[in-house]
């Protein structure tokens, strides 16, 4: 397996079969990549994400999304108990099982710690109702990835990796004003760190990994898989800056 030299960037161009049966050529992720640009761009030039860069997001926004994501995180780390569950070899279901350890003895304590700096108590995170995106986005991952392989739990995972290593590493990189506000600069830290980019790298390499040799029926369900999350990704940033909770 080739590593991936540049991170966040689109892995080699990708050619689509032919009608005489010849596969296409360069990565499947180049292919996901591709498919979802206009989902991506639209991510990064939502006002939620724009006026995080600038630091005019309002802290009410920002705390709908803290509380919304709290709930997010919940099923997300089950996501990883399935790609444990899913896996055939020890090495990767040893990953998912420390990232299910990591993120959630880890990565949920630090969320609730900088959820406290915003006002948002723990019991308030805890209690915090699931909105029709954020329940809709969970639930529609967990059960891509309990019907399906290993391949579905990754193609359904890999945009929130993916995605939020480009967004941190973007920003950073074009809008490095994004440092200056005191409550966000830890937010573009943590998905600008290498951690976070190794991680998203790991997870489109394993991706690409697992559609090797794959029929072109089963390469197209992993790319719905891969558009759709990533479609509920754009939507959950426009739900936040909507605070678009139940409204009846
Ligand atoms: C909705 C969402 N997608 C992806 C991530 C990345 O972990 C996150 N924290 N929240």
């Amino acid at each position: 397996m080739t590593k991936i030299d540049q991170p966040n960037q689109a892995p080699a161009a990708w050619t689509p079969a032919d009608n005489k049966g010849n596969p296409g050529q360069g990565k499947f992720t180049a292919r996901l990549h591709q498919s979802v640009q206009a989902v991506w761009a639209g991510c990064h030039e939502h006002p939620f994400l724009t006026e995080l860069r600038s630091g005019s997001l309002s802290l009410d926004r920002f705390a709908f999304y803290m509380k919304q994501d709290y709930v997010f995180l919940k099923d997300y780390v089950k996501m990883f108990a399935l790609g444990s569950l899913k896996a055939w070899d020890l090495e990767t279901m040893g990953k998912f099982a420390d990232l299910l350890q990591q993120t959630l003895n880890v990565e949920m304590e630090l969320h609730r710690q900088y959820a406290e700096k915003f006002g948002i108590t723990r019991d308030e995170l805890e209690s915090t109702e699931p909105a029709p995106v954020t329940l809709a986005y969970t639930k529609y991952m967990l059960d891509a990835g309990a019907q399906g392989t290993l391949g579905d739990v990754v193609a359904s995972l890999l945009p929130c990796m993916w995605s939020y290593s480009e967004i941190g590493s973007e920003a950073v990189r074009l809008h490095p004003e994004c440092l200056k506000h005191e409550l966000y600069r830890e937010w573009f830290m943590m998905y600008n760190s290498d951690e976070f980019r190794s991680l998203a790298d790991w997870c489109v390499q394993l991706m690409d990994q697992l559609a090797e040799g794959l029929p072109e029926r089963e390469l197209a369900r992993l790319e719905e898989r891969f558009v759709t999350t990533s479609r509920f990704e754009y939507m959950f940033w426009d739900m936040a800056y909507r605070k678009a909770a139940w409204d009846i």
